[in-house]
């Protein structure tokens, strides 16, 4: 049996081998056929391909030799249209040439014709004008034709006493017209009589006069830090003023208080307003337009009170211009004409400085004083000189004058204080009836502030500007005093300050002088109050000589 069982397995595993043999062939022969139907594939798709991009190939070239022969066309017929257009565009220019020429000649035409019709009308007018004088000349004519007829009517009717009458009424309107000529004669030599007595009066009253003015305290200011300043003489005169002085020990150990007493020619307290002031020298502004020469001061130290006086809209400049616009109205039917012309000038550190100029100028531009010894006037070379056409322009030519000196000031060192401002009014008077001229001038000086050096604690460029403002200050009251001292011929040193010099005519005998003393109320500025108050003294025991008048009458 195991036999028979190992033969049938020994003939199942040949079985198996052969089946295996079998299967491998078969096997092999598939994989044969299939990479032979793969390669067939490969070969006919290839083919394919290749025929395929011949064909596409074939297509582009076909597709760009059209495309080109397109391009070709739409380009021949693009340089048709292009040198159509240009033919076209050529043509319209010429058109609108020819247009233009046809437009500008009918312009001209037109032009021409309104010319032509302008002068029609202007000559129309001129006939209608004449037309118009003729008729009223006829008019005239017939009235006058009347009027002749009616005379020699009356002259015909031979009545005595129409003639008489007529006589009597010819002689009254002669003996009117010739008693007019008389008025009109007696006044113009009233205003001349006037103005000599004017003079004698100002004469009477002083060539140098001093006037006091105590400003009030601000509201800024406090009470309690007040001086205790009297008015004496307050309900009369009102020339006095005490200023008592610090508190004092007597070896007895009594408290006191120093009276100091000055009398001037006029004081003002703190309640007199700008136009009361003015009131006291318009008499002076009267004589610059009666052809003397005028200077009034504004003395103080700092804060005192001088460009409020002065230069402020309602102070002493723009009121005194005002004043000599109003009087050479009025004098106009007496037969004066007036011309004024006006400089503001700044003296700072000596140098003299144009204020009406360039405010970049200020401090530069270097401006000399020349003096005309023999028609006694001075000149201040390239300075601006402002005509007064009208009171008005005072106001803008202190408005340019502060702007610029405001240019040139620092915060610390507010230049008006600084520096002397001097307003210069030239005054021409001409009188074409009597034939006489005059030439005033009015000078306005706001001094710069009086404190002493030792007062201020300056340094450096502090220092030289106040040592050149008390300088100049010495200088002036020098020159007061040797003007007081009257001697004829005697030295005057004018030379020894820029101030002095340029007020040289309008300083000493041939002038008139008004110093104004300012004063502040504080107690803090006691001692300065003090000092001004004494130089203001001095000046006013001087007595300068007689005012000469610059008036000439011309050779008739
Ligand atoms: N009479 C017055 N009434 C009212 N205010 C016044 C009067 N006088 C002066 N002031 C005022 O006092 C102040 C100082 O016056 P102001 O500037 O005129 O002094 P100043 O002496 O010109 O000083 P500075 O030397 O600095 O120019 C100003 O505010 C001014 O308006």
């Amino acid at each position: 049996m195991k036999a028979r069982i190992g033969t049938a397995e020994g003939a199942l595993q040949d079985a198996q081998r052969e089946h295996e043999l079998a299967m491998e062939g078969f096997s092999s022969r598939q994989r044969l056929e299939v990479e032979t139907v793969r390669a067939d594939s490969k070969k006919k798709l290839e083919s394919v391909i290749a025929q395929h991009e011949d064909q596409l190939c074939e297509l582009k070239r076909r597709f760009e030799r059209e495309m080109d022969d397109e391009k070709a066309s739409r380009l021949r017929e693009i340089n048709q249209l292009t040198s159509q257009t240009a033919l076209d565009a050529q043509r319209s220019h010429i058109e609108l040439d020819r247009k233009d020429r046809e437009i500008a000649s009918l312009q001209n035409e037109v032009q021409a014709l309104q010319q032509e019709i302008e002068r029609e009308r202007k000559s129309t007018q001129g006939l209608r004008k004449n037309l118009d004088t003729a008729s009223s000349n006829s008019v005239t004519l017939e009235s006058s034709i009347r009027a002749l007829k009616a005379r020699i009517e009356f002259l015909e009717s031979g009545r005595e006493e129409q003639s008489q009458a007529f006589e009597r009424l010819n002689q009254q309107m002669m003996d009117a017209l010739a008693e007019t000529n008389a008025t009109k004669d007696k006044l113009r030599k009233e205003e001349t009589l006037r103005r000599k007595l004017h003079n004698q009066v100002q004469e009477l009253k002083g060539n140098i006069r001093v006037f006091c003015r105590v400003r009030p305290s601000l509201e800024t200011e406090p009470q309690t830090g007040i001086a205790q300043i009297q008015y004496p003489d307050a309900s009369e005169e009102c020339k006095e003023i005490n200023v008592l002085g610090q508190e004092e020990k007597s070896s007895l150990g009594a408290i006191t208080k120093k009276n100091n007493n000055f009398a001037f020619d006029r004081v003002f307290g703190p309640s007199t307003q700008n136009a009361e002031v003015f009131d006291e020298i318009s008499q002076l502004v009267q004589s610059a337009l009666d052809g003397y020469n005028v200077c009034i001061f504004c003395y103080g130290q700092t804060g005192s009170g001088k460009t409020y006086t002065m230069s402020s809209l309602d102070g002493m400049i723009p009121r005194a211009v005002h004043q000599i616009y109003e009087t050479a109205t009025s004098l106009k039917e007496k037969g004066w004409r007036y011309t004024m012309e006006g400089n503001f000038v700044e003296v700072y550190n000596e140098n003299l400085n144009d204020l009406l100029g360039k405010a970049e100028e200020l401090d530069k531009k270097k401006h000399e004083i020349r003096h005309d010894m023999q028609r006694g006037k001075t000149i201040i070379t390239d300075v601006t000189t402002v005509r007064l056409d009208s009171p008005e322009m005072v106001e803008s030519i202190l408005k340019r004058a502060a702007a610029n000196r405001s240019v040139a000031a620092t915060k610390a060192n507010e230049r008006s204080s600084r520096s002397h401002s001097v307003f210069i009014l030239k005054l021409i008077g001409e009188n074409d009836i009597t034939g006489e001229r005059s030439e005033g001038t009015l000078n306005l000086v706001d001094l710069a502030g009086s404190e002493r050096l030792s007062h201020s604690g300056a340094t450096g460029e502090r220092l030289r500007e106040t040592q050149n403002i008390n300088r100049s200050l010495s200088c002036l009251g020098d020159v007061i005093a040797a003007l007081g001292q009257g001697k004829d011929g005697g030295h005057i040193p004018y030379r020894n300050s820029k101030l002095t010099y340029l007020l040289q005519f309008s300083l000493g005998g041939n002038s008139k002088t008004l110093m104004f003393v300012m004063v502040s109320p504080l107690q803090a500025h006691l001692a300065e109050t003090l000092t001004s108050l004494k130089f203001a003294t001095k000046v006013h025991n001087t007595h300068i000589g007689t005012a000469k008048r610059q008036a000439r009458v011309r050779d008739c």
